[in-house]
């Protein structure tokens, strides 16, 4: 069994980091890291880790039928003990350099851009819209890749198209958008909204367009609980609004409004928000995490 430093770091996230297997499989590791606010936080999460690995496998087993994915095994010797349960063996893909969002409901940049000029990624919306308003359509709105800790920017789609030809942005469009309403026709009938989600994809040496990246976790999408949906007011996190209230209470003595890093999360916060992943993962998929692989 290899160890995890015998595989080459090549890429890293806020939470996530991406080694190198052999010239064919990549390793996806997704750590029990959280952030909020923009603040990769000291105090990790348990069990968060395995909790976005085991929902990825969900959702790529459920859309299989509609698109290829580039999981090769979630459990396989070439896996490293210390991060069995919360990495991914993968297949290497040229990746698409577009962030490839879908947004059902209007909330976060795309609904400061609908207030600033009427549209989102050059989209226009109709008029009267509020903080979460649910879209008549979902709409694709494209985002560039920001450096480690600048926010993405969304881009028109015409900018897409000169980035990587109109073929291809035309089925990048169309393959986000399908996947989107099937992803959020399930986790419907579960009691969950999906407002909105961030796909990337790769090409493999076929040409077909691939879903890589993780997919349809609480760190790419926005998931809310529909039984206290209300727009007009910014909906509870899932899986974040623990630390997200504690983090602005009185009781963290933290100010947002300064750069200052966020204090540690007290013990009960931790435990949780622990609770929420397990829980997400339930409801979104029928499944308990008590079957699924862990460290030795
Ligand atoms: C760790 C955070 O960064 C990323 O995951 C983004 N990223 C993905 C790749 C990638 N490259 C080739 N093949 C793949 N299957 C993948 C995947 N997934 C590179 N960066």
């Amino acid at each position: 069994m290899p160890t995890l430093a015998e595989y080459p770091q090549i890429a890293a996230g806020k939470v996530r980091q991406l080694h190198a297997v052999d010239d064919e499989h990549l390793l996806l590791v997704a750590s029990d890291r959280i952030s909020a606010y923009d603040h990769v936080l000291e105090s990790a999460i348990p069990d968060k880790g395995r909790v976005l690995t085991a929902m990825s496998v969900f959702w790529f087993e459920l859309l299989s039928d509609l698109v290829p994915n580039h999981l090769v095994a979630h459990d396989d010797p070439r896996i490293p003990d210390e991060v069995r349960g919360r990495a991914l063996l993968v297949r290497r893909l040229t990746m698409e350099p577009v962030e490839c969002v879908a947004r059902g409901y209007l909330t976060g940049s795309g609904l400061a851009d609908y207030k600033r000029t009427g549209a989102v990624c050059g989209v226009a919306l109709p008029a009267g819209l509020v903080e979460s308003s649910r879209l008549a359509e979902p709409i694709f709105t494209p985002a560039t890749k920001a450096e480690i800790g600048a926010h993405d920017e969304n881009v028109s789609f015409e900018a897409v198209v000169k980035e990587v030809g109109q073929e291809k942005a035309e089925r990048l469009r169309e393959l986000t958008l399908r996947v989107y309403r099937r992803a959020a026709g399930h986790a419907e009938s579960r009691g969950v909204i999906l407002a909105d989600t961030k796909f990337e994809f790769g090409t493999d040496d076929t040409g077909a367009l691939v879903l890589g990246d993780e997919v349809l976790t609480p760190d790419s999408s926005r998931f809310w609980p529909a039984d206290s949906y209300e727009p007009g007011r910014v909906q509870q996190s899932f899986d974040k609004q623990f630390v997200r209230d504690w983090l602005t209470s009185p009781a963290s003595g933290w100010d947002r409004a300064s750069d200052t890093p966020p204090p540690a999360l007290p013990a009960d916060i931790v435990e949780a928000t622990r609770e929420r992943y397990l829980r997400a993962y339930e409801m979104i998929t029928g499944r308990s995490m008590a079957d699924w692989p862990s460290p030795a």
